[in-house]
C-alpha cells in the first residue's frame, strides 16, 4: 500500500511515530463500530486530505490484517469505500470544490454533498442511515478543536455520534511533512499562498508568503512558523443554506502534487 509504504521508507522518526498514532486511533474506530456505520467529512482541505489518506491506510491494514481479501477485492480495499460526507458552501472557492469531487471519484468514495447547515444537516444524515462515528480532520490549534480528544461525543444539544479525531496533535508541519512524503494530490490553492481555506467571503492568501519579487505567493508548505496558518483567514460570516442532500461524483482538473521538499 502506497502510503504505508511512503512512510515506513522516509527518514522521518516523527512523521513515522504521528502516522503509526494517527492509524492505531483508526483501527480502534474500525473495530469498534460497524464499517456501514462510520462515516468521513471531506472537505478538499488538507487536513481532510491528510485523513483520507490515514483512513485508507488503516483500513488497508485492517482489512488485509484479518485475512478475508482476495486479489480482486484489493483495489476496493486500497480505497476505503466509507460513506463520505461534504457540506457544500455556495461561497466555497471552486478550486476546493473541483479537488473534493475529483478526489471522491479518483478514490471512489461514496460523497454525499449537504447543502444545509453542520447541524440540521448531521441530523438529516442519522435520520436517513445510522452513523455512530464520524471520522474529521481537526487539529489542535483549529477553533473547533477546543476541549476535544482523539474521540470525543459530539456535543449537546448535536445529534450523538462520535468525532473521531485521529490528527489532533498533528502540527501544521506534520501535515506538509505527511502530503509531500506521500506525494499525493492536493487542493491547488496551497500553491497560491493559501495556508487554511475558508470560503471565499474570508480566505484570502497569507500574506507571510508574499513573494517581493515575482508579486505572487509561495505555496502554503513554505511556511515556517505554523501557528500563522490561519493568518489569511478572516471573520466568518454566517449563510449556510438549508436542506438538502444530493450525491455526485466529481470531475475537473486543478489538484497539485509535489515531490518532497
Ligand atoms: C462532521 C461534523 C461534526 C460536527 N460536530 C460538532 C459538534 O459536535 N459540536 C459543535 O459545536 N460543532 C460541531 N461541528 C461544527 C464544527 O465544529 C465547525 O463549526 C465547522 O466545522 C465549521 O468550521 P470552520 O468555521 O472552521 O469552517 C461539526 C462539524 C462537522 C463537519
Ligand atoms: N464543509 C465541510 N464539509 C465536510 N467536512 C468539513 C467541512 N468543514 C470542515 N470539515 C471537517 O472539519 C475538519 C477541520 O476543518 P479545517 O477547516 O480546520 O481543516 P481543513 O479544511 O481540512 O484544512 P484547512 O485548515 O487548510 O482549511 C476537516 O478536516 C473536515 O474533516
Amino acid at each position: 500500500m502506497e502510503i504505508e509504504r511512503a512512510v515506513r521508507g522516509s527518514g522521518d522518526a516523527r512523521l513515522r511515530a504521528k502516522y503509526d498514532a494517527a492509524v492505531y486511533i483508526i483501527r480502534r474506530a474500525y473495530a469498534l463500530y460497524p464499517f456501514e456505520e462510520l462515516a468521513f467529512s471531506f472537505n478538499g482541505g488538507k487536513d481532510s486530505t491528510v485523513l483520507l489518506h490515514l483512513l485508507r491506510a488503516g483500513y488497508y491494514l485492517h482489512r488485509t490484517s484479518s485475512g478475508d481479501v482476495d486479489s480482486t477485492a484489493l483495489q476496493t480495499v486500497k480505497n476505503c469505500p466509507m460513506r463520505t460526507i461534504y457540506f457544500e458552501d455556495p461561497d466555497a472557492f471552486p478550486a476546493i470544490d473541483r479537488f473534493t469531487y475529483e478526489t471522491a471519484s479518483t478514490y471512489g468514495l461514496p460523497l454525499e454533498t449537504i447543502r444545509t447547515g453542520y447541524k440540521s444537516g448531521l441530523e438529516a444524515l442519522l435520520e436517513e442511515k445510522p452513523t455512530k462515528a464520524i471520522f474529521l480532520g481537526t487539529r489542535n490549534g483549529d477553533p473547533n478543536a477546543v476541549g476535544q480528544q482523539e474521540f470525543s461525543p459530539s456535543s449537546p444539544g448535536w445529534p450523538p455520534f462520535m468525532r473521531v479525531n485521529p490528527i489532533l496533535d498533528w502540527s501544521y508541519s506534520d501535515v506538509w511533512s505527511f502530503l509531500l512524503t506521500c506525494e499525493v494530490q492536493y487542493c491547488i490553492l496551497y500553491d497560491q499562498g493559501y495556508t487554511s481555506i475558508g470560503s471565499v467571503r474570508d480566505t484570502v492568501p497569507n500574506e507571510l508568503l508574499r513573494d517581493g519579487g515575482s508579486g505572487g505567493y509561495r505555496p502554503a508548505y513554505t511556511l515556517s512558523d505554523g501557528s500563522l496558518e490561519r493568518a489569511g483567514r478572516g471573520k466568518k460570516q454566517a449563510g449556510k443554506r438549508d436542506a438538502s442532500v444530493s450525491t455526485r461524483n466529481g470531475s475537473g482538473s486543478g489538484p497539485r502534487q509535489r515531490s518532497k521538499l
